[in-house]
């Protein structure tokens, strides 16, 4: 089989839905759903195969299991398969459904008709391999957070995407009206979406430029950043951020996201350490969003 995925099935008690799925997420599964089923969820997820081996699905299954003793959860049974990219196709893309986002997205899946007037912002997006659909409360809370950002001189702004994945949030900033994004991924596969979501959307490659790496990809370009997104997990975001005074002025806003409430005090004093101050904490389920600025301004 060529293009093949890993569906994931885990069955579990209802309680453990949030965790089943923020574990899912953090292994690198794209379009998650779940249906109810008696007295259970059956929560499924997909991963490209070539993103993983085999062992990496046993230790999936020992870290749900330890998620669920944690919490004395009954624990979860996990299994998996491989399928073909039309199988993965029609099984995950058939619960994805177009999503409003704060005031101005719809976010559209690509292989829907394009509506005649919508009234919204209309962000297609065919996320492929790539974390980023806008049903994930971090990306939300990146969207929503943009959105108040640009309320004035949108077309001035220069805006730094890490950890673009399908590039949801840089095409984000251009439909708001940004000057110019540079997203930036680690993995060569969201770096393939991203461009063909950008090209889905019509986004012309010289105001949105997409780079394999990190935030020495954006340090090469010589830009000065308005404002940075970064929807990465907390401990990624410890290591990149003593590099951000690198890339913006005095004046730069930046929104951090993918940080767990827990994990909110550690990145409040590394902001403050570091010569930021944090402006917003937007929160949602177990996730939150720091909306920071650099502090001479
Ligand atoms: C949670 S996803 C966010 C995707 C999208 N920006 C969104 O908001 O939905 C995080 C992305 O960061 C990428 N990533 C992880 N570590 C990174 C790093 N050190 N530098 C740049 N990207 C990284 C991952 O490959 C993944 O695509």
């Amino acid at each position: 089989m060529s293009n093949c995925w890993w569906e994931i099935i885990v069955v579990c008690d209802p309680i453990l839905e949030e965790s089943v799925f923020w574990r899912l997420d953090s292994f690198g599964c794209s379009g998650t759903s779940t249906q109810a089923e008696d007295t259970s969820y059956v929560v499924k997820a997909y991963i490209p195969d070539i993103k993983i081996k085999p062992l990496d699905l046993s230790a999936l299954t020992l870290w749900l299991k330890e998620d669920a003793i944690s919490v004395e959860a009954t624990a979860p049974e996990v299994s998996w398969q491989l399928i073909s990219e039309e199988d993965w196709a029609s099984g995950w893309k058939q619960y994805w459904q177009p999503q409003k986002i704060g005031d101005r997205f719809l976010i559209y899946p690509a292989w829907l008709d394009i509506p005649q007037n919508p009234e919204r912002l209309l962000l297609r997006l065919d996320p492929g391999a790539a974390f980023g659909t806008g049903t994930h409360p971090t990306t939300q809370l990146c969207l929503e957070s943009l959105e108040m950002r640009f309320y004035e001189e949108a077309e001035t702004l220069a805006i730094a995407d890490i950890g673009c994945g399908s590039g949801i949030l840089s095409i984000g900033a251009m439909l708001l009206g940004a000057k110019e994004v540079a997203a930036v991924d680690t993995d060569s596969l969201a770096i393939k979406t991203c461009r063909s979501n950008c090209q889905l959307n019509d986004i012309e490659q010289k105001r949105l430029i997409v780079r394999e790496g990190s935030i020495s990809e954006l340090t090469k370009l010589e830009t000065t950043y308005d404002g940075i997104l970064c929807n990465i997990l907390a401990d990624i975001i410890v290591q990149l951020f003593p590099h951000f005074n690198t890339i913006t002025h005095d004046k730069s806003w930046a929104i951090l996201s993918g940080i767990l409430l827990e994990q909110a005090n550690q990145i409040a004093d590394l902001v403050e350490s570091n010569g930021w101050t944090v402006a917003a904490l937007w929160k949602r389920q177990e996730w939150c969003c720091f909306n920071i600025r650099r502090s001479e301004y």
